[in-house]
């Protein structure tokens, strides 16, 4: 019996610390340093940081390349931060957004070699808190004592993969909510016991759990759930998905809240604004530091089986939705093409995804 929170509830403890500007101490592999996002960092914690010893800033091979800096690993870049250096210079490092008029922020130095398994938490922290993928990092020798000396969250790490939330999820609630496609709907409530994101099952009808259900898994666009954006064409999929559902009587339609491909509104804005500049929805992407996308598809999968479904007819276009539901115990015997809300305006982004991504028009 105890009362210690364990690693996933301290993961997500440091999830709010970083967005809060605040650092946390970490410990992995014979290792320790306090680390803290690069986004939310303040000029007084890195003064209280550098009091340490030397920062380092980690960022993702993805953003190494478009600052022509060598990333030296798969994984992780770690660029020596001079001492003279701000957190303006880390923010511009970190943030794409000045590229274009701030070309050269270098020469920047890149470590080589050596231990790169808490620079990677770093990011992977920074990416789970929807913050920009950086981290500010100083070695420190002992993790838990600077951790309760300043009062800070400390994980003790065994394996990186602690990181990533991917808790069990449970069914909240469960409500009659009836909708314009049909009345007999049903909104389930599902929240993780990790502390991350809670999503949503939306239920048509009474679909036997025996037969393929009709099934949508949705990914959360504010702009063009809500919005009406006419950049994308998620708002009309969103309807044309329930409204297929309300004609056959059946369906179940998942709303994932992975806004922008898992990086959260703020990148995704972020993201729109560097398409402004010309770079199309990838490109986008991997000048903030992302891959194209961070959905882990997982979840949808794990909904479905607690709602005891075990094969579906999806609709999509994206066949990686497809390989991941298949991967994790729920069978497609069939994919539904889903095509709705194509414009002028879509048009590009559309043409990139089909190009870059694989999604089938
Ligand atoms: N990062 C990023 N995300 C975007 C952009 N445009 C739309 N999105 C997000 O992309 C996701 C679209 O999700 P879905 O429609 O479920 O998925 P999909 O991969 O397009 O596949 P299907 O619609 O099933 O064919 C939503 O989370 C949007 O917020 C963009 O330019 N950049
Ligand atoms: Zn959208």
């Amino acid at each position: 019996m105890t009362l210690l929170p364990d690693l996933s509830e301290l993961a997500a403890r440091a999830r709010a610390d970083l967005r809060m500007g605040l650092p946390v101490a970490i410990s992995f592999a014979g290792q320790a340093a306090l680390v803290a996002a690069a986004e939310t960092l303040d000029d007084t914690r890195l003064s209280a940081l550098r009091a340490l010893g030397p920062v380092m800033l980690a960022i993702t091979p993805r953003r190494a390349d478009t600052l022509k800096a060598r990333a030296y690993s798969d994984h992780v870049a770690r660029v020596r931060v001079p001492g003279d250096a701000g957190v303006e210079w880390i923010h511009n490092v970190a943030d794409p957004a000045g590229d274009l008029a701030m070309p050269m922020k270098g020469p920047l130095t890149t470590e080589r070699g050596g231990d790169e398994g808490i620079a990677r938490a770093g990011v992977m922290l920074a990416k789970a808190a929807h913050l920009l993928p950086a981290a500010v990092l100083v070695a420190v020798d002992d993790a838990g004592a600077v951790a309760a000396e300043n009062r800070l969250t400390w994980l003790s790490l065994d394996k990186l993969d602690d990181l990533v939330p991917t808790g069990p999820l449970d069914e909240v609630v469960a409500a009659r909510v009836p909708l314009a496609v049909s009345e007999a709907g049903r909104v389930h409530v599902f929240r993780p016991r990790d502390g991350g994101e809670e999503h949503y099952a939306v239920e048509i009808g009474k679909p036997e759990r025996s037969k393929p259900v009709l099934a949508r898994l949705h990914s959360a666009c504010f702009t063009g759930d809500l919005m009406g954006s006419l950049k994308c064409d998620c708002g009309p999929q969103l309807r044309a998905a329930l409204a297929a559902m309300g004609e056959a009587g059946a369906g179940v339609l998942l709303y994932l809240n992975q806004e922008g491909r898992g990086i959260g509104l703020a990148n995704k804005m972020r993201a729109y604004s560097l398409q402004d500049q010309g770079f199309d929805t990838v490109e986008a992407n991997h000048r903030l530091g992302f891959e194209d996308d961070e959905r882990d598809f997982r979840i949808g999968s794990q909904i479905l089986s607690a709602l005891g479904f075990s094969s579906v007819r999806l609709m999509t276009n994206n066949p990686a939705k497809v390989a991941m539901m298949q991967a994790n115990g729920i069978e497609v015997v069939e994919r539904v093409p889903l095509k709705a809300g194509h414009s002028t305006h879509n048009a590009a982004y559309l043409a990139t995804k089909a190009k870059k991504s694989g999604h089938l028009l």
